[in-house]
């Protein structure tokens, strides 16, 4: 029996493996992580992370032929094949400090594995690396190799949260990049045969490495960029009275551009848009290329500014200032059907309000309180490294209660900032919500989901993100 390890077991880690597993029951998959409460988790009925579909995959095959553990060694030196899915945060000290790759826990992993292995290894880079890590990998490995010969693939992972078991059944692409030499292709076809069990042949391409691992900091940088076009073109229309939607609508209609990543919104969130883009602008540095890292640059810049402009929007509208006022925010996390706050808007928004000493009551679906007090009072980039190793007792920001349902949230309120665009946002009792608030009261939409005429006509002052402004906020100033 083919046995596959891999090492990390989080947002990608855990799902990926959990499919493999029910796709190739021949196969014995084991998933090991650092974090003992994470293991614990996966072995229990409240798995560590939230994603639609996921405890069915988990629920058929843990105990037959998917295994959580702790015991990374064992289960690595066992293993034909080891992915490798652990963190890969933005570095934060030292060399190339707020934008390079911090490969601290790969490396420690790929160390690992030239300890205990006695067997030959497949070993495939499912994390997110800068290009070239193949070659320092295969160094790590190969100068502690005791004999055992090591093949190195890059396997980048394309899921989105909140739809990761779909993507995972159903992918656009596999991508696995090798060696082209014998060994490279024989590891190559190894893996190939693995996929080959639900994903369509044509479906998977094979490349050679650099490829491969340039590709995913590739589609990530487009995908990224095509969400801060339609976000810089929001602030056009709201200077012009043109209707984001319709806009992004008519050009998406155009095949050769797409309707797909064409929603404004208070800006995009998530581990990896910002992470991967400011490893692509490093990179590009590290090669002299300066007007190529100034144009993906620019991708973040403008992310910045949508979120800065939301926060402006707040608080020039409320009479410029929201001291002391109370503000529901609805939605923490970076988007609809996941609980994972990482890079999330909603902190940098979250935060620009308390900058002006609001007072916060958030409400969403899938974050716990704990978490969002940890979010509102981490370092930039803390977030991304393995939970033992975040800050233990975050100081609480004292102006921020949790809510459990929207209607708790935003009694009292002066204003309402929806964040994340969760469905029951879509079917609120706007009529209820807008008894219990102060008067004039607000609503700021950062994600297009309310019905902006309908909460007009109820009587709330409405912003939605690229849309014609209402007249209360047609002669504020419009700035960044
Ligand atoms: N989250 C996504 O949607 C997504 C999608 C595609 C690619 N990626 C990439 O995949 C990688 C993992 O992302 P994630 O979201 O799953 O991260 P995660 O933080 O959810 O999981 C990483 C896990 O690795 C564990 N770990 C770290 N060092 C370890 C070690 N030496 N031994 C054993 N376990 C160790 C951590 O404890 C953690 O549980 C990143 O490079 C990311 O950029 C993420
Ligand atoms: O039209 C859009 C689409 C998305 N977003 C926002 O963009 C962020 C990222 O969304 P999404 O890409 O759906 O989720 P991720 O889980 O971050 O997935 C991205 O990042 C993963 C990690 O690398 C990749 O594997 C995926 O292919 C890539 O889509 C979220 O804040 C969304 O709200 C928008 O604002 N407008």
């Amino acid at each position: 029996m083919v046995k596959i390890c891999c090492i990390g077991a989080g947002y990608v880690g855990g799902p990926t493996m959990a499919v493999i597993a029910l796709k190739c029951p021949t196969i014995e998959v084991a998933v090991v992580d650092i974090s003992v409460p994470k293991i614990l988790a996966w072995n229990s009925d409240q798995l560590p992370i939230y994603e639609p579909g996921l405890d069915e995959v988990v629920k058929q095959c843990r105990g037959k032929n998917l295994f959580f553990s702790t015991d990374v060694e064992r289960h690595v030196s066992e293993a034909d094949i080891i992915f490798v899915s652990v963190n890969t945060p933005t570095k934060t000290r030292g060399l190339g400090a707020g934008k390079a790759a911090d490969l601290t826990y790969w490396e420690s992993a790929a160390r690992m594995i030239a300890d205990v292995s006695k067997t030959d290894k497949i070993v495939v880079e499912k994390s997110t690396v800068p290009v070239k890590t193949a070659e320092a990998i295969e160094k790590i490995l190969t100068h502690n190799s005791k004999g055992i010969k090591y093949q190195i693939l890059s396997n980048p992972e394309f899921l989105a949260e909140g739809t990761a078991i779909k993507d995972l059944f159903n992918p656009d692409r596999v991508l696995i990049g090798g060696r082209e030499t014998p060994d490279g292709l024989k590891a190559i076809q190894a893996l190939k045969s693995v996929y080959a069990q639900w994903v369509p042949e044509e479906r998977i391409l094979t490349t050679n490495l650099w490829s491969a691992e340039l590709s995913k900091l590739a589609a990530n940088a487009f995908l990224a960029q095509r969400i801060s076009s339609i976000n810089a073109m929001s602030a056009l229309c709201e200077a012009t009275g043109a209707d984001v939607s319709q806009v992004s609508h008519a050009v998406g209609k155009d095949t050769r551009i797409g309707p797909k990543f064409l929603n404004a919104s208070v800006g995009f969130g998530g581990s990896c848009f910002q992470k991967d883009i400011l490893n692509l602008i490093y990179i590009c540095e590290c090669n002299g290329l300066n007007e190529v890292a100034g144009y993906w640059k620019q991708v973040i810049k403008v992310n910045d500014y949508q979120k800065n402009r939301f926060v402006n929007r707040v608080v020039s509208s409320m009479f410029n200032t929201v001291s002391g006022k109370k503000i529901a925010i609805l939605g923490f996390a970076f988007k609809k059907d996941t609980g994972d706050t990482r890079e999330t808007p909603a902190i940098d928004v979250c935060k620009g309000l308390l900058g002006d000493k609001a007072k916060l009551s958030v409400y969403d679906p899938q974050v716990t309180e704990d978490q969002i007090q940890r979010d509102l009072s981490m370092n930039k980039f803390d977030w991304d490294h393995p939970i033992h190793l975040q800050p233990v007792s975050p100081t609480a920001a004292k102006e921020v209660s949790f809510a459990w349902d929207p209607y708790e949230a935003t009694k009292d309120a002066h204003g309402v900032c929806i964040l994340t665009e969760w469905d029951e946002f879509k079917t609120l009792d706007f009529q209820r919500i807008f008894k219990q608030m102060q008067k004039p009261a607000f609503v700021f939409d950062g994600r297009n989901v309310v019905d902006v005429q309908k909460l007009r006509e109820i009587g709330f002052i409405v912003y939605s993100i690229g849309k014609p402004l209402d007249p209360w906020l047609k002669d504020m100033p419009v700035m960044a």
